[in-house]
């Protein structure tokens, strides 16, 4: 048996927050303690833990708690690991860590979605250590293949699901044909979705993720605000259903798409929206509060990553796993991969994005009305895909679904065709992904 080398100088750890996540943090340094050891090369001392109410952690030894996280950010230490969340004072926290040269492991896909860029020039400036893997679907190890296994591939599209909550909400609609609102109350009451949901079900939070994930397959960097958002309280029943008939499930999707236009040149679109997808497509079969996400690369093809996107223990196995990484660096000496924005590319509007929609509309039976609506796509140079009509005594309801066009076409379209007088509703508009266009 190889005998152990002795272990060098501990690497000293603050940690800032001691919530869902921190507690985490906290047991599995503890009670991984010997192994981290040894994978690091030197113990993993936690320092200190910075709190706002001290009397409320039993679970951490009294002498390590602080509420002056400022102070404990600038005293002896080599790692500061932030799972405050928000945006102050995470913020100042981080950057004054990083300026003193003290590597961050942080779960922060709000702070990094926003100021990402400022703290990575701080990173460079001091030579510390960035590490966020918790920030984008907790568990699943999907920041580091992004940023380290895929960097010799050119990464085409980063499409999934992102967001826990909202994927509960959708599965349960699906399941039961329930309204959003009864689903919602579902949720809340069985502890899945917040007691203020609105970061998850508006699209905030998959919004935030959305922007990492495209700075880092696309080289470029993308804020929170370049991110086109739209949540799923407005997903119907009815939409749920109409999927369903045609063999697709409703989805919130966050997507991330290279485009090359006629000359050549490239833009980056970024967005998060609910969409049907096929049946087939391993989006689909994600249910529940888990996530999802399909990476494709040109050299590497398509690629899945599932698991876990949130809890406690999940997210706190992507903080240790970052821990160790800056750990390893400060022991061996040397850094993890710096930002690389290098090549700037510019987000395309919405509006300019091709995407391709389900129109389901309620007609009156009679010749000529399919027609009519249909001189409303061609008017509009939208190509229809698939046609369904199915006669119900007066009136009749008819599909359509369209090959790629412009998506403020798409919207012209569907404003004009809900204007005409023999269409007596539009019973669901919905976004369709994951199929050949
Ligand atoms: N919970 C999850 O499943 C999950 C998953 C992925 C990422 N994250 C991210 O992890 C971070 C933490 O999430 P959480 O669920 O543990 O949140 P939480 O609300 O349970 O914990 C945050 C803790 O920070 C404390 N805090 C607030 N201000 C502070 C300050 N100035 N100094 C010290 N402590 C302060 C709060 O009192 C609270 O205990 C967030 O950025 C979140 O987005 C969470
Ligand atoms: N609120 C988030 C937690 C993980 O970021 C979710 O529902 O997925
Ligand atoms: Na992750």
């Amino acid at each position: 048996m190889s005998e152990r080398k002795p272990a060098g100088r501990p690497v000293r750890v603050a940690l800032l927050g001691c919530g869902t996540v921190g507690t985490e943090v906290v047991r599995l340094l503890h009670e991984q303690a010997d192994d981290l050891t040894a994978r690091v090369g030197a113990p993993v001392e936690l320092v200190g833990v910075a709190v706002r109410r001290p009397n409320k952690h039993r679970e951490v030894p009294a002498e390590l708690l602080t509420t002056d996280a400022a102070g404990l950010i600038d005293s002896d230490v080599d790692v500061v690991v932030e799972v405050i969340g928000g945006i102050e004072p995470a913020r100042t926290l981080l950057l004054a860590a990083l300026r003193a040269g003290k590597s961050v492991v942080t779960a922060n896909k709000a702070l990094l979605a926003e100021h990402g860029g400022e703290l990575f020039e701080a990173a460079d400036a001091s030579g510390a250590d960035l590490y966020f893997e918790a920030a984008v679907a907790g568990a699943i190890p999907l920041l580091r293949p992004l940023r380290e296994s895929l960097a010799g591939d050119r990464i085409t599209r980063v499409m999934g699901i992102v967001n826990g909550t909202t994927n509960f909400i959708l599965s349960a609609m699906d399941g039961t044909g329930a309204s959003y609102a009864e689903t919602l109350e579902e949720a809340t009451q069985l502890g899945y979705a917040e007691a203020d949901p609105t970061a998850d079900v508006d699209g905030f939070d998959a919004a935030a993720k959305a922007a990492i994930l495209a700075s880092l397959a696309f080289h470029t960097r993308v804020t929170a605000a370049d991110v086109h958002r739209e949540g799923i309280a407005s997903v119907t029943a009815a939409d749920v259903a109409a999927a369903r008939e045609l063999g697709r499930a409703v989805k919130l999707l966050a997507i991330c798409e290279r485009e090359v236009d006629e000359t050549g040149g490239e833009a980056v679109s970024v967005r998060v929206h609910p969409a049907m997808i096929p049946r087939s497509h391993p989006l689909a079969g994600v249910n529940g509060a888990f996530n999802a996400v399909f990476v494709e690369a040109e050299a590497a093809g398509q690629l899945m990553f599932y698991g876990q996107g949130a809890g406690g223990a999940p997210t706190a196995s992507a903080v240790l796993g970052d821990l160790v990484a800056v750990a390893r660096n400060r022991v061996v000496g040397g850094r993890g991969p710096r930002e690389s924005a290098y090549a700037d590319l510019s987000v395309r509007p919405m509006g300019q994005t091709p995407t391709r929609y389900h129109v389901s509309l309620d007609v009156a039976d009679r010749s000529g009305v399919l027609a009519q609506v249909a001189a409303v796509f061609a008017e509009h140079d939208v190509s229809i895909a698939v046609v369904r009509q199915q006669g119900r005594g007066e009136d009749a309801s008819l599909v359509v679904v369209t090959h790629s066009a412009q998506d403020s076409a798409l919207q012209s379209t569907v404003d004009k065709i809900a204007g005409l007088p023999v269409v007596r509703e539009v019973v669901s508009v919905m976004r369709v992904e994951g199929e050949e266009s």
